[in-house]
């Protein structure tokens, strides 16, 4: 297996992991009710880990059910129903990132601020140090730069004895979108990323949804996490969505197939994104 995707492989296999926890779905209405419900249930989770643990680490996604959920989390902080929540101990981290300037609008970071963490840090008590972006291109000038930065970092918050010998935090949750072509974070079909093993960080110079140049966690530290949660909305995700689900479908045809944690893997989906005819 590469350290590093220097060369795309023409063909390979990536194997599924059967030893995480197998894909349960939850359908909802529509992406709207879908996000509602993943916020409520994130805030929940946040509050059991803190007590339990000290502290809670999750991992955002990008995207349109990603961002919906962070509206969706900042509407409950402005009405009260996150209250309890200590979010000095909450950490953030994304699943993947474009490297692209600090600010630049299609940053999966940037409009995670918009829709939530300028409010948590301006009114909620959540320390500006606990956001922990991706670099952008101003710090890493590569995404295998920017990998290694962000690996770094994660290593920072690793508890004695990580999972599979990876230095990551202990993520109570990692959130993951499904682009219509079945990928997550930014591991894309067919890509050598996909190969990358025994790392936690890869980075893609040559992304087929733009921008090209991205970071992205691997499987391996996906699969480390306690909890997956896949949020797809759309009839633009049908596909995908099928494709995830049929036994049939290669891990590196339907990426999104992979994503699994060690405890729970749960998708979340729409009603379009299912496949049902609309209402
Ligand atoms: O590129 C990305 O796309 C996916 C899905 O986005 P969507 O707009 O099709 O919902 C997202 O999960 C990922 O974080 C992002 O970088």
């Amino acid at each position: 297996m590469p350290r590093h995707p220097s060369r795309e492989a023409a063909s390979m296999t990536v194997p599924l992991n059967t030893a995480a926890a197998a894909p349960r779905t939850e359908l909802f209405e529509d992406k709207d009710s879908l996000c509602r419900a993943v916020a409520e249930r994130l805030i929940d989770l946040l509050r059991r880990t803190v007590a339990e643990d000290g502290a809670a680490h999750v991992a955002l996604t990008g995207g349109g059910a990603g961002i919906g959920t962070l509206v969706e989390a900042a509407r409950l902080f402005r009405s009260g129903a996150a209250a309890g929540l200590d979010l000095s101990a909450v950490h953030l981290w994304w699943g993947d990132e474009r490297l692209l300037p600090a600010g630049d609008a299609e940053r999966n970071a940037q409009q995670a601020d918009e829709a939530l963490l300028d409010l948590l840090v301006a009114e909620h008590g959540l320390p500006a140090a606990n956001i922990h972006r991706m670099p952008s291109s101003e710090d890493a000038a590569s995404p295998r730069a920017g990998a290694e930065l962000y690996a770094e970092q994660l290593a920072l918050h690793a508890p004695e004895g990580g999972r599979a010998g990876l230095h990551l935090p202990r993520f109570a949750v990692i959130l993951l979108g499904v682009g219509p072509d079945g990928h997550i974070a930014s591991l894309f079909p067919g890509k050598a990323a996909l190969q990358v093993t025994g790392r936690t960080t890869v980075g893609e110079d040559d992304s087929p949804k733009p921008p090209p140049p991205r970071v992205s966690l691997t499987f391996d530290a996906i699969h480390s996490a306690e909890r997956v949660w896949l949020v797809v909305a759309g009839q633009d995700k049908a596909e995908a969505v099928r494709r995830a689900a049929d036994e049939t479908t290669e891990v590196t045809e339907i990426p999104a197939k992979n994503a699994r944690g060690a405890r729970e893997t749960i998708w979340h989906v729409d009603r379009a994104a299912a496949g049902h005819a609309q209402t």
